[in-house]
């Protein structure tokens, strides 16, 4: 993990605790002016504490691990898997943003390509942190590139954030839209209005 991942002040191995988490939700639901002792309330930490282990799960496992499986195809053509849903949790208020991404590839000349699923790992795991929506996308993007070496990647998410739904600005319904694109994707116009047109078309 290296400065620029939003993981950085964590260490080299975050480790979720379990009853640090519980203790923290007791205390936040004291501070809101709850009785945490309440009966609804009782197993609320606990369950809290669990949600959010699962929810920041791209803390405890690397994401890039996802990608350790390659085969070559000598498909050097685009490879686009689009509509991926995502649920992601913004660092700013802990709330979340979900929306679809589309991920696209151009393998390089040995044909070096995933699983269709891994793209769909890849996306879920750095969703699976406090993130904001630009260091997702640039994220996974760079991880294709390192991993597979490919000659372009596009990938583009498109997510609702609920702190500017059901609060603050209250605009529900706004949608926001982030690309990363490397290589070809980034240095030809022409490969990526198609990859653009793809997705577009979908
Ligand atoms: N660029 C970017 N901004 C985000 C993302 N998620 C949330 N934000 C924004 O982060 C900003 C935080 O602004 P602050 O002024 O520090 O916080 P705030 O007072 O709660 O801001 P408001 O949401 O405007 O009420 C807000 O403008 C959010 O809309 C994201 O993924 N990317
Ligand atoms: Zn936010």
């Amino acid at each position: 993990m290296n400065a620029n991942d939003g993981t950085a002040s964590l260490g080299a191995s975050p480790v979720f605790d379990q009853a640090r988490a519980e203790a923290a939700v007791r205390e936040l639901l004291a501070a809101v002016g709850e009785d945490p002792s309440r009966e609804g309330l009782r197993d609320t930490p606990a369950r809290v504490a669990r949600a959010y282990r699962e929810l920041f799960a791209g803390l405890y496992t690397e994401p890039d691990s996802v990608l350790d499986k390659t085969f070559d195809e000598s498909h050097e053509e685009l490879v686009l898997v689009t509509d991926i849903p995502v649920y992601s949790t913004c660092e700013h208020h802990l709330l979340p943003f979900h929306g679809v991404a589309h991920v696209g590839y151009i393998p390089n000349a040995r044909g070096r390509v995933t699983g269709l699923s891994k793209l769909a790992r890849l996306i879920d795991l750095y969703a699976r942190r406090p993130q904001v929506q630009e260091r997702l996308t640039s994220q996974v993007a760079d991880a294709l590139v390192r991993r597979l070496d490919p000659r372009g990647v596009i990938v583009v998410v498109q997510a609702e954030h609920l702190c500017m739904g059901m609060r603050g600005i209250k605009k529900p319904g706004s949608r926001t839209t982030t690309s990363a694109v490397r290589g070809l994707m980034r240095d030809s116009a022409s490969t990526r209005a198609e990859a653009i047109e793809l997705i577009k078309a979908r």
